[in-house]
């Protein structure tokens, strides 16, 4: 389950045939991590169908089994979580890494504030260099006592709180991860957790509180979107169905709005309004992209999204645009590589302490490939070339999946082939992404480097 010691070079080449045909991506990354963490609060068995397999998403269920709930795996995708209420979590006898996972790693972080054991939490050197004050400074207002290594990273140790205190916090950033760890810790609180955004942020664990029977209030306001969570509620185990991720679904629909001739349906896509940040962008680039079928499935609205090949132009991407799309500028970057004129993408600082530094890891990618891109202050900027791109580049991905399927999606449409040096941590998020690329370009578009 575990990123192996082994690199995995890929290739990518301009495919033989134009991208094609109706497929389906796996499941929603945030809310299979969510779906796992609530199961294992609430009273009964959580039957999960969709869940990502993906390996951020198995080191929440291997957490929540040191937690004390049972996680088992029925089937592809089809899970069941015996969870143990709130409050109910028991002390792990060892240390929970969450490997490559911030999002693993802050939620948790708000699930142990509300519970009185100690646990110690780690991950892997990407996940190690992530910022954990910006949830464990909020936190320690629980009651809670975190420590962490210098600067607020990772490996960390909590004590979390014997009663603890609801918290009435405005988040600095727009950020999910901490407004989702704040609610969590909520949870075990007595009286009403209060948390204000300042620009609304995925909303899946206010959706899956709800979904569980928790009083959860949400009002736009003049300082921003204010969340009211009840606490000590009891959760109601209930079944959830994951929908296709649209972060992963956007690296084949890019694909086709590149690869000349396509015409491709990704199924069942998540279209939670607070997710398709990218969809609105790549319309406004003139991209031939459409939903059909749109319904509502588990709470969350879902649909097919068709793209056909077709040319692009520059757009300005605006900063408040960005907590819907956060994952996605690096293949935004590449679409806006073909694109005639330059595309400016507005306020993305947050881009730097993820995985990678994205915001410098785009640039790199782009600029070894033939693309120019510059990077002024929080904004980053591509030269489009109105054509395909040149290629011929060797990608760093930095131990990060989303650099790593931007740059091979990159290569479909470029000249030369385009090279990543490890593809390995695509599993986080997207095991089978090559094979089902292969698949849609009916043939081997993405091979092995080695
Ligand atoms: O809450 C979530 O599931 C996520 C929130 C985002 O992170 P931030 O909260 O740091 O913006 C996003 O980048 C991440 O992939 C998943
Ligand atoms: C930023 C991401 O995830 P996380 O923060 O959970 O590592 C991502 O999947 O792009």
């Amino acid at each position: 389950m575990v990123h192996s010691a082994s690199v995995t070079p890929l290739r990518a080449s301009a495919p033989a045939a134009p991208l094609s045909g109706t497929h389906r991506v796996p499941g929603d990354k945030s809310i299979s991590h969510r779906a796992l963490m609530f199961g294992a609060l609430a009273i009964g068995t959580t039957e999960i169908a969709g869940l990502l397999e993906g390996e951020d998403v198995l080191r929440t269920a291997a957490a929540m089994r040191a937690l004390g709930a049972t996680v088992e795996q029925r089937g592809a995708g089809a899970w069941r979580v015996s969870g143990r209420g709130v409050g109910g979590l028991v002390e792990p006898a060892d240390v929970l890494d969450m490997g490559n996972s911030g999002t693993a790693a802050r939620l948790l972080c708000g699930l142990l504030a509300g519970h009185p054991i100690f646990a110690v939490m780690t991950g892997d050197s990407s996940l190690r260099k992530r910022p954990m004050l910006r949830v464990t400074a909020p936190l320690s207002a629980t009651g809670a006592s975190f420590w962490t290594r210098e600067g607020g990273r990772l490996p960390l140790a909590v004590q979390g709180a014997v009663e603890a205190l609801p918290l009435d916090y405005r988040l600095p950033v727009a950020s999910a991860q901490v407004k989702s760890a704040c609610l969590l810790a909520g949870l075990c609180a007595r009286g009403t957790t209060r948390v204000v955004e300042p620009e609304p942020t995925r909303d899946h664990t206010e959706n899956m509180l709800r979904h569980f029977g928790a009083t959860v209030r949400v009002a736009d306001t003049a300082e921003g979107r204010v969340i009211e969570l009840e606490g000590q509620p009891e959760l109601i185990a209930a079944p959830i169905l994951v929908p296709g991720d649209p972060s992963s679904a956007a690296f084949l629909l890019v694909g086709a709005l590149l690869v000349p001739g396509s015409r491709l349906t990704i199924a069942n896509v998540g279209l939670n309004p607070l997710r398709t940040g990218l969809f609105a962008t790549l319309r406004e680039m003139g991209a031939i992209l459409r939903v059909e079928n749109a319904r509502t499935e588990g709470g969350e609205p879902v649909g097919d999204v068709v793209a056909e090949y077709g040319p692009l132009r520059a757009v300005e991407v605006p900063p408040g645009r960005a907590p819907s799309m956060i994952d996605e500028y690096p293949i935004l970057a590449v679409a806006a590589a073909t694109a005639t004129g330059t595309t400016r993408m507005r306020g993305l600082a947050e881009l730097r302490v993820k995985e990678s530094d994205r915001l410098a890891a785009t640039a790199a990618m782009l600029a070894a490939n033939g693309v120019a891109a510059s990077i002024e202050g929080d904004d980053l900027l591509v030269h489009g070339t109105g054509a395909a791109i040149p290629g011929g580049g060797l990608v760093a991905t930095h131990m990060d999946h989303r650099l790593a399927m931007s740059a091979l999606i990159m290569g479909l449409a470029a000249r030369a082939p385009v090279g990543v040096d490890d593809a390995g941590f695509i599993e986080t998020s997207f095991p089978g992404f090559a094979a089902l690329v292969n698949l849609a370009a009916g043939g081997e578009a993405i091979r092995s480097l080695a």
